[in-house]
């Protein structure tokens, strides 16, 4: 059925807030006409998006569903160009994320310092987004009735018990719940965005819009198609236009922009990397940047597409004992663990129900950790951190299998150790270079580009190492994906001893511990004594020319959580803002932005709750903007 050419309120980007303001508006009032005007396809049932164990998938390099946003070249992570995807379907990220449930601290949204949007104002609707299935949650701060349903998944793995037991050893405390927008020091068992009634991942489509839709006929999609720009005629917005998604083949004429007409409300929910790109192909944003670009400028409004952050990940992997249970046989695709999985989805259970990442913390440094991490995160750490003791510095957690192409690794388990960075000082910016929707824009993630946020990623390494390490089912790291310490270094990383290579060896004759590194001879020669699981562990120590190693390492690894924010940030006009406490566009009438791209500043967790918590405030301001009451409860 072709789209209707006129609506009261279009929202552009079908993505984790996008859905959720177009579905309440859609419910709130039944005679309101909405139009969703989405970049990729429909996510309807899609067993991709459905299945948790699935999410991997959406990544591989041929996928359709992210779209792969390529960074600018860098000196200072080893002359790469770092690649960040989003989510590229109906639900956006919320299709494809980890679906790992993590919340802000409350000092994160006080920060934000805009009346309405403190810690206490949202705390109403972060429960009234979710359905709590966790032990003993605190009814002040978790919600039990909301669309999106957040457990564990299948019973966690048995070596997570081992991981937070190795936390407890470092001196760690285990907690029930450490999303209490308080906890910044301690470990959990993780909570995930999965459905424990059906198994199924908890997305803002299959939960907002594709419910209303069955019921109201006021809720319009179409998807496969790329808004270029909105229009915006004597300072008011009017529609958009809008192109197909995929570019035409060369040689082939472009593509007629079509258009709609939003009578009431434009939204643009297109996330922190499109959002800011479809404002300035309209006209607003940066005078300078429009003009270069070929686009007339409309609101001259220089913050749009600055302020860009995420988080630093890494994600060093490490060898586990051949009996451990993980899911790399899953990710092999070995066909059995595959049959039987999807037989044990039908009961809402198995290994198809979870994303393996079973453990983890948020983690403030000592004193010692501090001195050690240099001057430029001391100074940091003294501004930001010290008098703020909600705010963790560091993300470190267990995923249970190597988090990479199989085909690679001899066979084996694995698991992988990811450690982000909280809160780095860098800042990033996004820009068009062309009123052509299809051309790619002008990123700078600019990870590493302020010195402070180097020594505490060289920290989580680190302590990474050390958690894995007093595992019982360590046997190893997979030296060719870790720093290249010299042969001698007694921190060096220690490939698989030759008790498990003989074990996992078997009667098959393969070659189980395969060194690939720089220096293949040396690396054998130390290699090859047995790890003593008896010997006490004790921390590593890194010498300086260690240090270097992992320095280089980490500039030629760090890379995307996926937490892209801040790119039209709610502030004043005269402090670099973009949209106001009502989430208005400044300068253009009838225009909102709703979506992660309207933080001001960073928040201490993964960011799909914050996303969240934007598109349910957003539906309420955006309710408020159409005469329509929606409440702080469901
Ligand atoms: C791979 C991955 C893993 C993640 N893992 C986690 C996790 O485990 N836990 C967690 O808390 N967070 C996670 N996140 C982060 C979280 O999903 C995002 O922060 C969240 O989805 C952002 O929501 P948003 O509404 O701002 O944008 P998005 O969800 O990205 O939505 C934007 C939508 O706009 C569409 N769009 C873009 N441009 C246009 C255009 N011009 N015209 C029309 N449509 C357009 C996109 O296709 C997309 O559907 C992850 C994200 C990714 C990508």
């Amino acid at each position: 059925m072709s789209p209707p050419k006129e609506v009261d309120v279009i929202v552009v980007g079908g993505g984790a807030a996008g859905c959720i303001v177009a579905g309440r508006l859609a419910q709130a009032d039944p005679n309101l006409e909405i139009l969703i005007v989405e970049g990729g396809k429909n996510n309807l049932n899609d067993p991709q998006v459905r299945q948790p164990a699935m999410f991997l998938s959406h990544l591989a390099p041929t996928s359709t569903t992210a779209k792969f946003y390529a960074g600018r070249h860098s000196e200072l992570l080893g002359g790469r160009s770092p690649i960040v995807p989003t989510g590229n379907m109906l639900g956006g990220g919320s299709s494809i994320n980890f679906m790992m449930y993590t919340r802000a601290s409350k000092s994160d949204y006080d920060d934000w310092k805009t009346e309405g949007w403190s810690a206490d104002d949202l705390i109403p609707l972060l429960k009234k987004m979710e359905s709590y299935n966790l032990e003993n949650p605190d009814p002040k701060i978790h919600g039990f009735d909301g669309p999106l349903a957040v457990c564990h998944g299948a019973s966690p793995a048995p070596n997570t018990e081992e991981f937070l037991q190795a936390a407890q050893d470092m001196g760690y405390k285990v907690v029930d719940d450490i999303q209490d927008l308080e906890s910044a020091h301690a470990f959990e068992r993780w909570g995930k965005w999965i459905n424990p009634k059906t198994g199924f991942r908890s997305d803002t489509a299959h939960n907002y819009v594709h419910p209303v839709m069955e019921k109201n006929s006021n809720l319009h999609l179409l998807c496969d198609s790329k808004v270029s720009k909105v229009v915006i005629e004597n300072g008011k917005a009017t529609g958009v236009e809008y192109v197909p998604f995929s570019p035409p083949a060369e040689g082939a004429p472009k593509p007629v922009p079509q258009s709609v007409t939003a009578r009431k409300l434009v939204v643009v929910s297109a996330g922190s990397l499109g959002s800011p790109t479809v404002l300035e192909r309209s006209g607003v944003g940066a005078r300078e940047i429009l003009e270069k670009a070929g686009v007339e400028c409309k609101v001259d409004l220089p913050g749009v597409g600055e302020n860009y952050q995420d988080h630093n990940l890494i994600l060093p992997a490490y060898r586990v004992a051949p009996e451990t249970k993980t899911h790399d046989d899953f990710l092999r695709g070995i066909p059995e663990v595959h049959a039987q999985g999807l037989k044990d989805l039908e009961e809402a259970k198995g290994i198809y129900t979870t994303n393996f990442i079973d453990a983890g913390g948020k983690l403030r440094p000592s004193e010692e950790e501090i001195e050690a991490m240099g001057p430029e995160f001391r100074k940091f750490w003294n501004e930001y951190f010290k008098d703020a003791p909600d705010k963790p510095v560091m993300f470190a957690g267990l995923v249970n299998a190597f988090l990479g192409d199989h085909s690679l690794l001899p066979g084996g388990k694995y698991v992988t150790i990811g450690t982000y960075l909280e809160y780095p000082a860098s800042r990033g910016s996004i820009h068009i270079t062309s009123a052509d929707p299809y051309v790619e824009a002008d990123f700078d993630p600019a990870y590493l580009s302020h010195p402070a946020d180097l020594g505490p990623n060289i920290w989580g390494y680190k302590l990474g190492r050390e958690l894995v390490r007093r595992m019982p089912c360590y046997r190893g790291e997979v030296v060719a994906l870790h720093p290249k310490f010299s042969a001698t270094s007694p921190a060096r990383a220690v490939e698989i001893d030759i008790d498990t290579s003989r074990e996992l060896q078997g009667d098959k004759g393969v070659t189980a511990g395969v060194v690939v590194s720089g220096n293949v001879a040396a690396q054998n020669e130390v290699t090859s004594e047995p790890l003593d699981k008896k010997k006490p562990i004790e921390n590593l120590v890194y010498s300086e020319e260690d240090d270097k190693a992992v320095e280089q390492w980490m500039r030629e690894n760090i890379g995307t959580t996926w937490h892209s924010l801040g790119t039209n940030a709610m502030k004043p006009r005269e402090e670099g803002g973009v949209v106001d406490a009502k989430l208005n566009v400044h300068g253009v009438e009838n225009l909102k932005v709703i979506d992660l791209s309207i933080a001001p500043g960073n928040v201490g967790s993964n960011t799909y709750s914050t996303a969240l918590v934007i598109g349910e405030k957003g539906a309420i301001l955006a309710g408020e903007h159409l005469g329509i009451t929606i409440g702080l409860t469901n």
